[in-house]
C-alpha cells in the first residue's frame, strides 16, 4: 500500500496544556487506520488538526507528497469528516439532510441524486427517507451522519468516535458499512477507545495516550510481543494477608495488580505455575472464587505500554 498521507512532528498546546507531544505516522491509500487511545489522549485534537479545522503550534501533514496548506480546496474535497458530535438538521429529513451535505462538495443534478439514493441505502435508511431527523434514534442519527460524510465518494473518510453511546445493532451497521467503505477503495481514519471495534476492522492501529503515539503496527503485531504471556485474573471471597512479594516468589509470575479481592497476574505462558499460584492462595487460607485466563489482547497490550486499562 503507498502513502495517502503522512503525519510529521505535530504539536498542540492548549495554553500550558500540552495535548500532542510531536506526534508522526502516515496513512496507506486503502486501510482503515485506527488511533486507539483513552479519552483525553489526544485524538480528537489530532483528527481536528488532519480535518484542517484547528491548526498546529509545530508540524506537517502531507495528502499526496503536499502539504495540505498548499491544496487546501482540493485536499477539503477530497476528504469526508464524521465529527464526534452528530452534527445534522433536526427539522430537515434524511434525504434533504442527505441532499444537503453532498451539494456542499459540488455534487448537483444527476450526480447528486445518484449520490444520496446509494447514501440513503447505506445508512438503511431508504424507508425512512422522508422523515424528519428529529425522529430518529440515536444509532439512525449516527449512521445518517456517516452517510452525509461519504456521499461525494471521498478518497478519505476521518471518523471520530462515531459509536459512542449507540445500540449494539447500529454499531455493528456501522462497523461493517465501514468495511464497505474500504471494499469500494476508501481510505479511512477511525478514533476509538473501544478495542472491540479496533479488532474487528482495523488494517492497522496507533495507540495513543498523553499525546504521543505509544506503537504502531497491525493487531497480530501489537500482540507479538506479549504472545509470551499469560494473565491469570483470580476473585476470592475476601483478600486477608496475601501480597504482592508472595506472588512473585512463584517462579514465572511477571507483574501483580491486587485490587480488593481481585488479583490480576501476569505470568511468562512457557510456566504452567497456576496449580503453585492456587497452592499459594490456599496455604493463605483464600477461597476462591473465581479464575479467568485471558489470551493475548489489545487490552493486554495498552496495559503493557501504560501500566493501565484502556477502560476502567
Ligand atoms: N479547545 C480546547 N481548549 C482547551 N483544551 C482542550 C481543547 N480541546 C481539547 N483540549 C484538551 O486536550 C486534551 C485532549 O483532548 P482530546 O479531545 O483531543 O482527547 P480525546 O483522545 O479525543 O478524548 P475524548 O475521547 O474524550 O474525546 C484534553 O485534556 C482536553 O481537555
Amino acid at each position: 500500500m503507498d502513502n495517502l498521507m503522512t503525519v510529521s512532528n505535530l504539536k498542540k498546546s492548549f495554553k500550558e496544556n500540552i495535548v500532542l507531544k510531536g506526534i508522526s505516522f502516515e496513512i496507506r491509500r486503502g486501510e482503515v487506520l485506527c488511533i486507539l487511545g483513552p479519552n483525553g489522549a489526544g485524538k480528537s485534537t489530532t483528527i481536528h488538526i488532519l480535518t484542517a479545522v484547528l491548526g498546529s503550534d509545530e508540524g506537517d501533514i502531507r495528502f499526496k507528497g503536499t502539504k495540505i496548506s498548499k491544496i487546501l480546496r482540493t485536499y477539503k474535497q477530497s476528504i469526508g469528516i464524521v465529527p464526534q458530535d452528530i452534527a445534522l438538521y433536526e427539522e430537515l429529513s434524511a434525504e434533504c439532510n442527505l441532499r444537503f451535505f453532498a451539494s456542499l462538495y459540488g455534487l448537483y443534478g444527476s450526480r447528486l441524486n445518484e449520490a444520496v439514493e446509494e447514501a440513503l441505502a447505506f445508512a438503511g435508511l431508504k424507508d425512512r427517507r422522508k422523515d424528519k431527523v428529529k425522529t430518529f434514534s440515536g444509532g439512525m442519527k449516527r449512521r445518517l451522519n456517516i452517510a452525509c460524510a461519504i456521499a461525494h465518494h471521498p478518497e478519505l473518510v476521518i471518523m471520530d468516535e462515531p459509536t459512542v453511546g449507540i445500540d449494539p445493532q447500529s454499531r455493528n451497521h456501522i462497523l461493517s458499512s465501514i468495511k464497505k467503505l474500504q471494499n469500494q477503495g476508501m481510505t479511512v481514519i477511525y478514533t476509538t477507545h473501544y478495542m472491540e471495534e479496533v479488532e474487528v476492522i482495523s488494517s492497522r492501529i496507533i495507540i495513543m495516550d498523553h499525546g504521543a503515539v505509544l506503537a504502531e503496527g497491525t493487531k497480530e503485531s501489537l500482540k507479538e510481543d506479549i504472545q509470551n504471556e499469560k494473565r491469570y485474573i483470580i476473585e476470592v471471597e475476601e483478600n486477608g494477608t496475601i501480597g504482592h512479594d508472595d506472588f512473585f516468589a512463584v517462579e514465572g509470575v511477571k507483574s501483580v495488580k491486587i485490587d480488593g479481592n481481585t488479583f490480576e497476574i501476569t505470568s511468562l505462558k512457557g510456566i504452567e505455575n497456576l496449580d503453585r499460584i492456587i497452592s499459594l492462595l490456599s496455604d493463605h487460607g483464600e477461597k476462591i472464587r473465581n479464575i479467568t485466563s485471558e489470551a493475548a489482547s489489545l487490552e493486554m497490550v495498552f496495559l503493557k505500554l501504560t501500566g493501565r486499562k484502556l477502560r476502567d
